[in-house]
C-alpha cells in the first residue's frame, strides 16, 4: 500500500497520526500545529507580558526539554520579549538526577539559557538518597513531591522571576483527572512525539524511586480506552476542566495562610514541608504521612528548640509568600 501523504500539505508523507484530531500528518506540518497550539494557548489565555521574567521547571526529561525548546521558539519567533532561565531541583537521587542534571547543562549550553540549580540537600539538609534510607521506598514519593513544589517557588523567588512553567503532556494530565476522581479528590482537579520527531536531548530514564502504583493502573486502564477510542485522551482532560467544584465541595478547602515556621504558603499553621522535615529530623518520618503517627510525635512534646528547618521564605520583594495557584 503506497504510503499516505499529509492532510495538511498535501506533499510529505504522513508520519503519524494525531490522536487529538485523527489526522494523519508529516513531521514538518506536525511541528507547526504543535508549536502553533502553544502560542494560541499563550496569547490568548494572556499568560506573559512583554519583560517578563520566565523559570522554566527543567528535569531533564521530555517534557521541560520540549517545553524549553518551543518557549525559546516561540519567544524568538513572536517577539514575546521575555527573559527565559531554566531552573533545575536537584532531589539528590544517585544515579537518576545527577545523570538528567547533565542533560539540563548541555540544554542550558544549546538554548543558551542561564540555569539555576537548587537541591534538597541545601534547602532542607535532607537528599532523597538519605531519605529513602530512613523510610524505605513506600512514601518517598509524599516527600520528594512536597519538597519539589516549595524548592520550585523558593528557586522561583531567588531567580526574581514573575512567572514558573512545568512540563506535562497529556497522558499524565488525562490520568491525573482520573487519579483524583478515583481518589474522590474533585477539589484537587502525551506523549513524547515532539521531542523524538524534533531530536531533541532529553534524558528518559523513570525515577529510581516512583513505583506509584495507582497512577500505574489509571495508566493501563487509559491505554485500554485510548486503544478503543483514541481521542479518549483529550476527552478526559476536557471533561476535567468542565467539572464544576460545587460551592459545598470548594467551602472544605481551607484558607491560604503563611507557615509560622517557614513563611511558606500553607493551609496550616506549618506547611506540609515543615511537618515532613520535623518527622525526618526527629526520627519518625511518618509523622507526616499518617494522622496516628503524627499524634504519636505530638504526644513525644514539642519540637526541639534546636530543630533543622527551612530558611524562612520572602519573596524577592521583602514580601512573606502569598497564595499561588497550585497546580494538582
Ligand atoms: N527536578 C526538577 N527540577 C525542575 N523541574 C522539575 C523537576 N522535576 C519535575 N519538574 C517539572 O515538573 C514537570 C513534570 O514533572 P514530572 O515529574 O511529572 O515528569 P515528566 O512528566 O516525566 O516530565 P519530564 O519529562 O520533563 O521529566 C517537568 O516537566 C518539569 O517542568
Amino acid at each position: 500500500m503506497a504510503p499516505r501523504s499529509c492532510v495538511l500539505c498535501e506533499k510529505s508523507k504522513a508520519i503519524l497520526k494525531r490522536p487529538k484530531t485523527g489526522q494523519q500528518i508529516c513531521k514538518e506540518c506536525f511541528f507547526y500545529v504543535f508549536e502553533t497550539e502553544v502560542h494560541n494557548t499563550i496569547t490568548q489565555s494572556k499568560l506573559f507580558s512583554p519583560g517578563d521574567r520566565v523559570a522554566i521547571g527543567a528535569s531533564g526529561g521530555k517534557d521541560s526539554t520540549v517545553l524549553a525548546y518551543v518557549l525559546k521558539t516561540l519567544n524568538e519567533r513572536y517577539k514575546y520579549g521575555l527573559n527565559l532561565f531554566l531552573l533545575s531541583i536537584d532531589e539528590g537521587i544517585t544515579g537518576y538526577r545527577d545523570d538528567s542534571l547533565e542533560t539540563v547543562k548541555r540544554n542550558q549550553q544549546q538554548y543558551d539559557m542561564p540555569l539555576k540549580i537548587l537541591s534538597y540537600d541545601e534547602l532542607y539538609g535532607w537528599t532523597m538518597d538519605a531519605i529513602v534510607s530512613q523510610v524505605g521506598r513506600k512514601n518517598n514519593c509524599t516527600f520528594c513531591g512536597v519538597f519539589r513544589r516549595q524548592a520550585l517557588d523558593r528557586g522561583a523567588a531567588m531567580l526574581n522571576v514573575d512567572h514558573i512553567v512545568t512540563g506535562h503532556n497529556a497522558d499524565d494530565i488525562a490520568e491525573t483527572v482520573l487519579m483524583n476522581i478515583m481518589r474522590g479528590d474533585i477539589a484537587r482537579l502525551g506523549r513524547c512525539t515532539y521531542a523524538y520527531f524534533k531530536k531533541l536531548d532529553y534524558f528518559s530514564t523513570e525515577c529510581i524511586y516512583s513505583p506509584d502504583a495507582y497512577r500505574g493502573h489509571a495508566r493501563t486502564f487509559l491505554k485500554d480506552l485510548e486503544a478503543a477510542r483514541p481521542s479518549a485522551i483529550i476527552d478526559i482532560i476536557h471533561s476535567g476542566e468542565a467539572f464544576e467544584v460545587s460551592e459545598e465541595v470548594k467551602s472544605t478547602q481551607k484558607a491560604q495562610q503563611t507557615c509560622k515556621r517557614c513563611g511558606y504558603m500553607s493551609s496550616n499553621d506549618l506547611c506540609k514541608a515543615c511537618t515532613l522535615l520535623e518527622g525526618l529530623e526527629r526520627g519518625m518520618a511518618s509523622s507526616g504521612i499518617t494522622d496516628r503517627a503524627r499524634k504519636k510525635m505530638e504526644a513525644e512534646g514539642p519540637a526541639p528548640d534546636n530543630l533543622r528547618t527551612i530558611p524562612f521564605f520572602r519573596l524577592p520583594s521583602g514580601q512573606p509568600a502569598v497564595a499561588i495557584e497550585s497546580p494538582s
